[in-house]
């Protein structure tokens, strides 16, 4: 997730059947209750829409596959230009990676994006006030841990991070053709060469760069030296009042149109071309169906479209084949902890975790502050990752905290069904976080994992990722050549500002209807409150 922070201070198989599984904490069944037409009713529909009137003012008809924010946006903006659009999702529910549980009393838990990322620039803010959406910016001072405690002056090796960092911009600068590392690699070869760090300072500072994993979920040893995108200043705004209010906004005139939207349509397979016969085949409860229109755009996560969860006849242009799989994919998990009690700060917004450097060898080891236990292997516990707690307390009001966690971690953690097992392997984490007067834990009341990368229709993860060696532009560019194609793309992968977040999602969903209504002939009538320019 380039160009974002997800924590705080800072992109066939035809037979795949819809696995509608929630990616955890129960599917919204309530929110959309428009079901899908069969396909023999579908037919009359579409064939109505495009009928009749020969030319430019036959009114066009567009497709849009997945009805995450970058799909409801490119139908919104479509349709709000006079095109009939269809958009087919595969859940029973609409916002895909933005999926907010919502408890009796109305507290909203998201499950998937929670935060407003780069406020200053982010359009979306503008619904905050117009909306009336509850919101907390968690500027709060984070409280940072070791497995000694609360950490003490070492952590002057954030600095060294932000040292590095400026270093890597620097050097990939001056140097662009240099070959890609992984971060951890580069940052090893970094503090060995600075003169002036201290033995805790090169100990320490490759931990602290972990911090970076918890917002572009995945490991530093994946992560791209040449792309990493390393915020400190930005603010961030948690969408205290459920991010799902966004979707239901985007999706508001979409909903009055019988028809437009269709849930638990498994979309198998886009036939297209460039001269506006173009089908789309799915599958629903009634069976197998599709839909001829003008035009599809296509936004399903780069996970499903890197797993083939969507067959393309003919296959995609090599160009853009290329930039899918030269952008990675990586996944943040979420676990939420509700306890009897608030054991922990109340008045931090968050808890961030350094793992221990490996433990040198005996000789070198005297005098040291590395880890105080005596293990040379780390534990296998939470206390081995770099973490970030959420302080949900403050955020929602419950005695909750929600532990953030990378890849490969998060692929082992949601894999497991025992939340007793879950909770025992996170206990450590806890038992640094406990303040006075609590000596023990208090009763644990639920534990809730998040399951993103067990779902085919998230692309079994979260979102796109810079790792060692991808070009990520190169998918950018493709798009840019064909943007006068009759098959877009949209989606968080498909931009380079702000990839991997809602804004920039949304903000590709109108860049796909843009390029349609150009290739339709229809003057764009200049954007909304929340439109890029
Ligand atoms: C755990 C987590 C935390 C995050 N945190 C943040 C955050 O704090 N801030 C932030 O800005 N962003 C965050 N993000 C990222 C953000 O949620 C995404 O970038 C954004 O929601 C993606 O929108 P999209 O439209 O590109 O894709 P999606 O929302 O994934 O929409 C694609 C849709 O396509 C559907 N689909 C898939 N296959 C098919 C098919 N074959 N047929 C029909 N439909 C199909 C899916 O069900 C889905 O609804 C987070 C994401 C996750 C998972």
């Amino acid at each position: 997730m380039a160009n974002s922070y997800h924590v705080a201070s800072r992109i066939c198989a035809k037979s795949k059947q819809p696995s509608n599984l929630g990616s955890g904490l129960g599917e919204r069944r309530d929110a959309l209750s428009l079901e899908g037409l069969t396909s023999s009713s579908e037919r009359p529909l579409i064939a109505e829409a495009k009928a009749g009137i020969p030319g430019p003012e036959r009114r066009q008809m567009v497709a849009v596959v997945g009805g995450g924010i970058s799909g409801l946006r490119a139908a919104a903006v479509l349709q709000r230009h006079g095109v009939d659009v269809v958009v087919l999702e595969a859940r029973n529910r609409l916002g895909g990676r933005i999926h907010t549980s919502r408890r009796a009393d109305g507290t909203a838990l998201d499950i998937g994006a929670a935060w407003m990322h780069e406020t200053s620039q982010n359009n979306l803010v503008k619904l905050i006030r117009k909306l009336g959406i509850e919101y907390y910016y968690d500027d709060g001072l984070a409280l940072y841990y070791t497995e000694q405690g609360r950490a003490g002056a070492q952590f002057k090796a954030k600095k060294i991070c932000d040292e590095f960092a400026d270093y890597m911009d620097w050097f990939y600068t001056k140097n662009p053709d240099a070959p890609d590392r992984a971060v951890s690699e580069f940052m090893e070869d970094f503090v060995s060469k600075h003169e002036l760090l201290t033995e805790d300072d090169r100990a320490w500072a490759p931990q602290v760069i972990k911090e970076v994993e918890l917002w572009i979920g995945t490991s530093v040893s994946q992560a791209s030296a040449k792309h990493l995108s390393y915020f400190v200043t930005e603010r961030n705004l948690y969408m205290k009042g459920g991010y799902d209010r966004i979707v239901d906004w985007t999706a508001a005139t979409l909903n009055e149109v019988p028809g437009a939207v269709r849930l638990n349509h498994f979309v198998e397979r886009v036939m297209w071309n460039n001269e506006g016969q173009n089908t789309v085949t799915f599958k629903n409860e009634h069976g197998h169906g599709s839909i001829d229109v003008d035009a599809v755009i296509v936004t399903i996560p780069l996970g499903a479209l890197h797993r083939k969860l969507l067959a393309f006849e003919p296959p995609l242009p090599a160009s853009i084949q290329t930039g899918l799989q030269q952008l990675s994919y990586a996944a943040l998990g979420k676990v939420f902890f509700e306890f009897a009690e608030v054991f922990w700060s109340k008045d931090n917004d968050q808890f961030m975790y350094y793992p221990s450097p490996p433990q040198p060898p005996e000789d070198e080891a005297y005098g040291s502050s590395y880890s105080s236990s005596n293990a040379s292997t780390p534990p296998d516990n939470i206390l081995a990752y770099a973490t970030v707690t959420i302080n949900l307390w403050i955020m929602t009001g419950s005695k909750s905290l929600c532990v953030q966690i990378a890849e490969p971690l998060t692929q082992r953690i949601e894999a497991m069904d025992d939340k007793k097992a879950v909770y025992s392997f996170f206990k450590p984490l806890f038992n640094l976080l406990r303040t006075e007067p609590h000596r023990a834990l208090p009763k644990l009341i639920g534990v809730e994992t998040t399951k993103w990368t067990l779902d085919p229709l998230a692309g079994h993860g979260t979102y796109s990722a810079d790792k060692v060696g991808d070009e990520p532009e190169l998918l950018v560019d493709a798009l840019e050549q064909h943007k006068r194609s009759r098959l877009q793309f949209a989606g968080e992968h498909c931009t380079i500002t702000a990839n991997g977040c809602v804004h920039g999602a949304f903000a590709t969903g109108e860049t796909a209807a843009k390029n349609l209504l150009k290739v339709f002939g229809v003057q764009y009538d200049g954007g909304d409150l929340v439109s890029l320019d």
